[in-house]
């Protein structure tokens, strides 16, 4: 036993209690429900997971030996390696980490999304252990303590989070102590609520081992502040700076939450160098920019679920724990989430989202509508309640190819966490919208003018003025949208190898630029051939290519007013012997006219301002809609004129039938003569 254990654990009948981790596997049994502390990455356990993993390695239990796992928000990286190993059936809430992201997305872990500031008090309630068959609601609980007072007091680490109600519902403790870190003494402001039902009993859990940590949390280091965190910063300072004038708020501003993640930290950074003094936090996880918040004598107080910090941030921390522990205070996340003391407070929310709507719905959870990422965590908590709720993100972000290849600033959200009812502003590098008070048509173009990237503008004007076209017909222009198109902003589809041609149809018109973006998975050699070819329906070929993969752009002019097809087929190779079930993925962007011209080019080779570029993109459109117009023009001419054609020859047909008729007729009256005479009857 380390001295400094049992300097640490001072109640004193624990320590008889100390275990190694292994020592600890045999408690675990498949399908047990189990808590764990920790909070946004920090103050989780590692030492008793981490050998629960190498016993499933060890013993090739993977799938057989596995619990639901509730844990207050994420833990860290052990609980990725559990997940890896098929430990997690069921798990709530907020997660972080590629192994837990992974089995939530390929279905080995049932997942549910619960805002931070409810699951502490529903795990009471035994909402998520209604299915076990004994009363215990948790198994067994791991809790990470720094210390153990005298009377047996847990003293919590970095975090909090939902510790106190896994605590008050657990059979049966494991207690790590972490000897790496200092005591947290001083630091925590404990408080369980008392829930609806205040006549049931807390239950006091047993401690079944203690056990020694000499680790820390690994943070992994945040992305340092860019020109475009830096750029949403000042939008931001800027923005606050006119409420101060305008007195909706005080020269200190409202207690400020800020969410998770490398733009919330670099927003952070860009308000700790502003002109802004004693201003406070109210918020769930205080990252590594916080540390020159308080440095700089910005930042007076701050009260938190969690303080996440890098190994860096750490040893900054501990280094000047005087100045820091004096302004900090750390809470469970019922308290640091209640959506009542939000509302009092009047806190400022920023948040991140992964794409905001043009009527300023927020998904912050799920890619494409269906591959979760970290889950909603608190965003819900604070927008919905905030005084401000504001969300800030990149207009675009980056694929593979394409430095810009992703608008977040989108049609319609494809899934929806924040609605409209609670964002109250949007802000990237490109600007900030003010939708307070705005309709849902006056928000779009607000966030659109403001916030969206150039490469997008126009194409979700277009979208907004289709969208409008129609609904006006319909009556429906409240919150316009054409459902069929507003999810599409590239077409992604799978070639089977060996099937048949499949190909992509669309219209141009003669002059006109088109430009299709080609981006396919997989790679030459790997047994699969993808051809490709765009043709038009007049026969004109404007690009053919054999064994393709990776990404290409072609550009062309268009010879003819017509469809054309992108084609692609996806040949089996016969040396590959893997032949089942492969395909490639092909994303498929097609862009025409004026959506196709490179205006960052035009932009820098003619030395335009944003108004005359702006205007130079109008002209551009009103050109492509007159010979839009003039095309029309033409071919209802030409229409007109097979209509006049048709009708004349109808005319002469019908001439030409009546004189029949009556040539006929007379023929008739002639030879009926001639008959009746040479028979004597007339
Ligand atoms: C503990 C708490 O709850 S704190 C309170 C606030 N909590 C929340 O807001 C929870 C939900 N929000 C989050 O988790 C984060 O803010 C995020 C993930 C939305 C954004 O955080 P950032 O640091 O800006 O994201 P980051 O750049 O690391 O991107 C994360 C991943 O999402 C992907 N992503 C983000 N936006 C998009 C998008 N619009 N389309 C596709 N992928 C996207 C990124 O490409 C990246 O993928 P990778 O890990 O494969 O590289």
């Amino acid at each position: 036993m380390s001295a400094i254990l049992k300097e640490r654990v001072r109640y004193l009948p624990l320590l008889s209690k100390l275990r190694k981790p292994e020592e600890c596997v045999e408690f675990f049994k498949n399908g047990q429900y189990i808590g764990w502390s920790g909070f946004a990455g920090v103050g989780a356990p590692k030492k008793v997971p981490e050998a629960l993993s190498k016993h499933v390695e060890d013993n090739k239990l993977q799938g057989k030996l596995a619990f639901n796992l509730f844990v207050g928000a994420s833990a860290g990286p052990e609980e990725s390696k559990w997940a890896e190993n098929g430990m997690i059936l069921r798990r709530s809430p907020h997660q972080v980490g590629r192994g837990i992201a992974n089995s939530i997305n390929t279905g080995g872990t049932h997942f549910f999304d619960k805002h931070l500031s409810m699951f502490a008090q529903d795990l009471t309630y035994g909402y998520y252990t209604r299915f076990k068959k004994d009363n215990d609601l948790l198994d067994y609980s791991i809790i990470e303590v720094t210390a153990i007072t005298e009377n047996g007091g847990l003293i919590l680490g970095p975090g909090v989070g939902a510790v106190p109600e896994i605590v008050s519902v657990s059979d049966k403790l494991i207690l790590e102590v972490n000897t790496k870190n200092p005591s947290f003494e001083g630091l925590h402001d404990i408080d369980m609520p008392i829930n609806p039902h205040s006549d049931q009993l807390i239950l006091i859990a047993e401690v079944a081992a203690i056990v020694e940590c000499d680790r820390s949390d690994a943070i992994p280091p945040n992305t340092p502040s860019d020109a475009m965190s830096q750029a949403i910063g000042n939008h931001l300072i800027e923005f606050f700076e006119q409420e101060v004038k305008a007195g909706r708020m005080p020269s200190n501003l409202h207690p400020l939450q800020s969410g998770i993640g490398n733009i919330a930290n670099a927003v952070i950074d860009g308000l700790s160098s502003s002109s802004f003094k004693d201003l406070k936090v109210w918020t769930e996880v205080l990252q590594d920019s916080f540390l020159d918040f308080f440095e700089k004598g910005t930042l007076d107080y701050a009260t938190a679920s969690a303080i996440r910090l890098t190994e860096n941030g750490f040893k900054r921390f501990f280094d000047n724990w005087d100045l820091f522990s004096k302004k900090l205070c750390l809470r469970s996340q019922v308290v640091s989430n209640s959506p009542e003391i939000i509302r009092r407070l009047g806190v400022i929310a920023m948040n991140t989202p992964v794409e905001v709507d043009i009527y300023a719905h927020a998904n912050s959870t799920n890619v494409n509508g269906s591959k979760m990422l970290h889950g909603i965590g608190g965003s819900g908590d604070f927008l919905r309640n905030a005084k401000l709720s504001i969300m800030h993100t990149p207009s675009a972000r980056k694929t593979k190819t394409d430095p810009t290849g992703i608008s977040c600033i989108v049609p319609f959200a494809s899934h929806i966490d924040q609605t409209e009812h609670d964002l109250d502003i949007l802000v990237t590098e490109q600007g900030l919208a003010d939708l307070r008070g705005l309709s849902p048509r006056e928000r779009s173009v607000e966030i659109i003018k403001n916030c969206a990237h150039p490469d997008y503008k126009d194409q979700l004007l277009d979208y907004v003025r289709r969208a409008e076209l129609q609904a006006a017909k319909t009556k429906s222009l409240h919150e316009p949208h054409i459902l069929a198109d507003a999810l599409i902003t590239a077409l992604r589809f799978e070639v089977p190898a060996g099937s048949s041609k499949k190909c992509i149809r669309d219209f141009i018109s003669e002059g006109q630029l088109v430009v299709v973006n080609i981006e396919s998975s997989g790679q030459v050699g790997d047994g699969q051939q993808l051809n490709f070819n765009i043709v038009d329906s007049v026969g004109n070929e404007y690009r053919r290519k054999k064994d393709f993969a990776g990404s290409t752009r072609v550009a062309f002019t268009a010879h003819a007013s017509a469809a054309f097809d992108v084609c692609f087929q996806n040949l089996l190779l016969r040396s590959n012997n893997r032949a089942k079930n492969q395909f490639r993925e092909i994303e498929l962007d097609i862009e025409a006219g004026s959506a196709a011209r490179d205006w960052n080019a035009i932009q820098a080779a003619e030395k335009l301002k944003p108004v005359e570029l702006e205007l130079r993109r109008i002209e551009e459109l009103t050109d492509e809609i007159v010979d839009e117009l003039n095309y029309l023009k033409v071919r209802e001419e030409r229409l007109r004129n097979t209509n006049e054609s048709t009708n004349s020859r109808v005319k002469n047909f019908s001439f030409l039938i009546i004189i029949s008729l009556i040539s006929l007729g007379i023929w008739q009256v002639q030879y009926l003569r001639a008959y009746f005479r040479s028979k004597h009857i007339i």
